[in-house]
């Protein structure tokens, strides 16, 4: 076993930099070989991982949240071998969520000399990965307002800003949705792509997801006034969101194109892209090995 742990030292607004006396702690008088790298800038770990593998490493650990996952991921897949591992130092952490990493550094870490894995699906957009969720819609637009937000206002002041102002000013986007020869046709509030549950630091929008059965759920949140949205919200961090019937919808696919027909983001592990061309969603045809509980 040869570990590379790969910090990304602005997540958790500076959680994971605590973390590294805790690795150093922990792998001392361990006879394992480690190394710890720390990003400079974003997508760093994508080559950082590159590297580690090209050097031997066979576990590669990324130290953040879910942005900092997906692109150890993304190393792991273009080089085609390699076990992820994930001690959990972001904001959002939902893959941690779903393969049940304990919080604590030090039982993440104990986790990962354990060794137990599982293969997982990875989704792609457009041939880009992800593991979580991918979106379009009012979340999308909610998390593109708090980056704007984020210039001017911090901490929960920026989140609370950027949501208060878009439900009040968000227009439903008009989306073309092709799924097994059918087209959906429809106005919605979001849609979201679920590889596996949660997005957004812990809300359970795609809830029956299964993160290894080869399928997405599609979670569709149709056109509602207002005053609906503030209810309908609070319920999908418990996943009970499925219950409004008349709104929501939620199927489960292999693969979909989707055409968005007003201007949009793309909102995928986290980080969010405006879209500009037909999104082609599909399971990657590789799989992940991952550290598990
Ligand atoms: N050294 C760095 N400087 C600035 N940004 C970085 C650096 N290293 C990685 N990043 C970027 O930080 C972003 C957020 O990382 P991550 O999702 O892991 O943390 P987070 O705290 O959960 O973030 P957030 O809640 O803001 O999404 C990623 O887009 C990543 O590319």
């Amino acid at each position: 076993m040869k570990v590379l742990f790969v910090i990304n030292p602005i997540a958790g607004r500076h959680r994971s930099q605590s973390i590294i006396p805790i690795i150093k702690e922990k792998m001392k008088n361990k006879d394992i070989e480690y190394k710890i790298i720390t990003t400079k800038a974003p997508k760093d770990a994508v080559s950082i991982t590159k590297y580690g593998l090209k050097s031997g490493f066979n576990i590669i650990t990324a130290v953040g949240g879910d942005g900092t996952i997906n692109e150890v991921a993304t190393g792991i897949l273009s080089v085609g071998h390699g076990t992820l591992g994930i001690i959990q130092g972001g904001t959002g952490n939902d893959l941690a969520k779903t393969l049940n990493i304990p919080k604590e550094p030090h039982k993440a870490i104990d986790l990962i000399l354990k060794g137990k894995t599982k293969v997982i699906d990875i989704g792609s957009v457009n041939g880009r990965p992800f593991l979580n969720v991918a979106s379009i819609g009012v979340d999308s637009q909610i998390a593109q307002n708090i980056e704007n937000i984020k210039k001017y206002f911090r901490g929960k002041t920026a989140y609370t800003l950027g949501f208060l102002k878009t439900i009040f000013s968000y227009k439903h986007k008009k989306l073309k949705v092709k799924v097994n020869n059918n087209i959906i046709d429809r106005k919605v509030l979001l849609i979201a792509i679920g590889n596996s549950k949660y997005y957004g630091g812990g809300m359970e929008i795609c809830p029956d997801s299964i993160i290894d059965d080869g399928n997405f759920d599609i979670c569709i949140v149709n056109e509602m006034p207002k005053y609906k949205v503030v209810t309908l919200f609070p319920s999908v961090f418990k996943g009970e969101h499925l219950k409004y019937k008349k709104y929501v919808e939620y199927f489960r696919v292999k693969s979909l194109e989707i055409e968005v027909l007003d201007k949009a983001y793309l909102n995928l592990d986290g980080e969010t892209y405006p879209i500009s061309e037909k999104l082609l969603f599909s399971i990657y045809n590789k799989k992940l090995n991952v550290i598990c509980n």
